[in-house]
C-alpha cells in the first residue's frame, strides 16, 4: 500500500520503526550542542560538554558503551515483535553496517543510524516529506530508509526533500541558546566564517510538527525552523493548515503534547495546555505522571543524556484505544488504562541515552485516518 496518514491516532496498519545498530557514538560539535541545549542544562545532565572541539579541527566523539547499545536494540526488535503481533506491517531502514565517517564540501561528521525515524521524515496525507537536518550527524541518515522510501514511491507515494542546508556555522540562529531564552550554562561558542555561508538557513524536524487531519501543530524556535514553516506552508497550501507555537520548547514536541484519538491529549503539564491553539484547549486532557529517577537506569559520568525524564509520554498509538507504552514507566500505564486506553507494554531501557521514547522510534506510514477537519 501507498502511504496514507493524516494523524497520530488512527487504526495504524504500515509504520517504520528505527535501527539503532551501531549507534557507537555522539558527536558532540556545534551543531549537536546547539540541538541538545535544553536537556544538557537542566539539572538532570550530570556531564558536561567537556572541551569545545568546535574550536578544532576534531569532534569530540563520545563512544557509547557496547551494553547499552545491545540492549537498546533487544528492546528495539521486541517493539517490532509487539506491533508485528497487533497486525501492523513493520518496515525496516537499512541497518547501519559500521562506522561511516564522511565529509561534505563543508564540514566532516560520523553518520548515525536512522533510529529516530520520527525526526527527520513527516507522512502528510499522501506525501512523504524530509525535512532538512538540524544535526550534522544525521545529514546522510534518511538514506538508510530509501529502501522503503522506493517501495513507497513505486506504489504512488509522492517523495519530498526540503532544500538541504550547507549546514556551516552560520547557517544556525543561536539566538534561542544565546541567554535570550534559557541562560546557557556553557556557553555556545562563537560561529566561524566559511566562504560557503549563505546565512541562516531552513533546517527543521519532522518531530516539531503533531498531525491532526488538515491540521498540523508545529514548534519554531530559531529563524531556522520559521524558514522550514514558510516552506511546508507554501508546498501545501490548501491542503494543510499549519498552526506555529513559537518557543513551545527547543525543538521536538512529542514528549510534551500527543494526541490520543480525537477530543483527547496527553500532556506534560498544564503549562503545555496553555500555550496549544485554541481549538485544543476545549480538548480532554490526561497528564502524564511525574516520572521517578528510579524508573531509569544508574549512568555513568561519561554517558550522555540527551531527553528530560519525561521521555516515557512519546507513546505510540495503534488505534483510537491502544497505545504501546514503555512497560518501565508502569504509572503511566495505570493513568492511560484509568482513562480507558488498553495499553501495550514494552520494555524500553535507553530513552535517555539514545534521545527516544516509541513514537520518535516509528514513522506511521499508512493510518486509516482521513483529511479531517478537527478545529473547524
Ligand atoms: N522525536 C523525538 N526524538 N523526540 C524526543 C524528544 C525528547 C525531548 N527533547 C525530551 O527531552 O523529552
Amino acid at each position: 500500500m501507498t502511504v496514507h496518514s493524516y494523524d497520530e491516532w488512527s487504526t495504524l496498519k504500515e509504520v517504520v520503526v528505527g535501527s539503532g545498530v551501531r549507534y557507537d557514538a555522539h558527536e558532540v560539535e556545534l551543531s549537536f550542542k546547539l540541538f541538545f541545549h535544553d536537556v544538557a542544562n537542566s539539572a538532570f545532565y550530570y556531564p558536561t560538554y567537556g572541551p569545545t572541539p568546535e574550536d578544532g579541527p576534531a569532534a569530540d566523539r563520545r563512544r557509547l558503551k557496547k551494553r547499552y547499545v545491545e540492549e537498546l536494540n533487544e528492546d528495539v526488535e521486541e517493539l517490532v515483535d509487539a506491533l508485528e503481533e497487533l497486525s501492523v506491517t513493520v518496515h525496516r531502514p537499512k541497518a547501519l553496517h559500521g562506522s561511516v565517517d564522511f565529509r561534505t564540501p563543508y564540514w566532516q561528521a560520523n553518520c548515525v543510524p536512522a533510529l529516530n525515524v520520527r525526526d527527520q521524515a513527516v507522512v502528510l496525507g499522501d506525501e512523504i516529506i524530509e525535512t532538512p537536518p538540524q544535526v550534522r550527524a544525521r545529514y546522510f541518515e534518511n538514506d538508510l530508509l530509501k529502501p522503503v522510501f522506493y517501495r513507497y514511491f513505486a506504489a504512488g507515494a509522492k517523495w519530498t526533500t526540503m532544500p538541504r542546508p550547507v549546514m556551516t556555522d552560520r547557517s544556525f540562529d543561536i539566538s534561542y541558546v544565546s541567554g535570550q531564552h534559557t541562560p546557557a550554562i556553557q556557553e555556545v561558542s562563537a560561529a566561524r566564517t566559511s566562504p560557503f555561508d549563505v546565512g541562516f538557513e531552513m533546517m527543521m524536524d519532522a518531530a516539531q510538527c503533531i498531525r491532526f487531519g488538515k491540521d498540523v501543530i508545529v514548534n519554531v524556535s530559531t529563524e531556522n525552523h520559521a524558514l522550514a514553516v514558510r516552506w511546508l506552508q507554501r508546498h501545501l497550501a490548501g491542503k494543510f493548515r499549519f498552526h506555529v507555537m513559537h518557543r513551545f520548547a527547543d525543538n521536538h514536541i512529542d514528549s510534551l503534547v500527543l494526541p490520543l484519538r480525537p477530543g483527547t491529549l496527553l500532556l506534560r503539564n498544564p503549562e503545555v495546555a496553555e500555550k496549544l491553539p485554541a481549538p485544543l484547549r476545549s480538548w480532554d486532557r490526561i497528564y502524564a505522571p511525574e516520572p521517578t529517577d528510579n524508573i531509569f537506569p544508574q549512568y555513568e559520568d561519561d554517558d550522555l543524556v540527551l531527553t528530560s525524564r519525561y521521555i516515557d509520554m512519546n507513546i505510540l498509538s495503534v488505534d483510537e484505544n491502544t497505545v504501546v507504552a514503555n512497560s518501565l514507566f508502569p504509572d503511566l500505564i495505570k493513568v492511560l488504562e484509568s482513562n480507558g486506553f488498553t495499553v501495550v507494554p514494552v520494555r524500553h531501557r535507553h530513552r535517555r541515552l539514545f534521545g527516544g521514547g516509541f513514537h520518535c522510534f516509528t514513522l506511521d506510514t499508512v493510518r486509516e485516518g482521513g483529511a479531517e477537519d478537527y478545529f473547524g
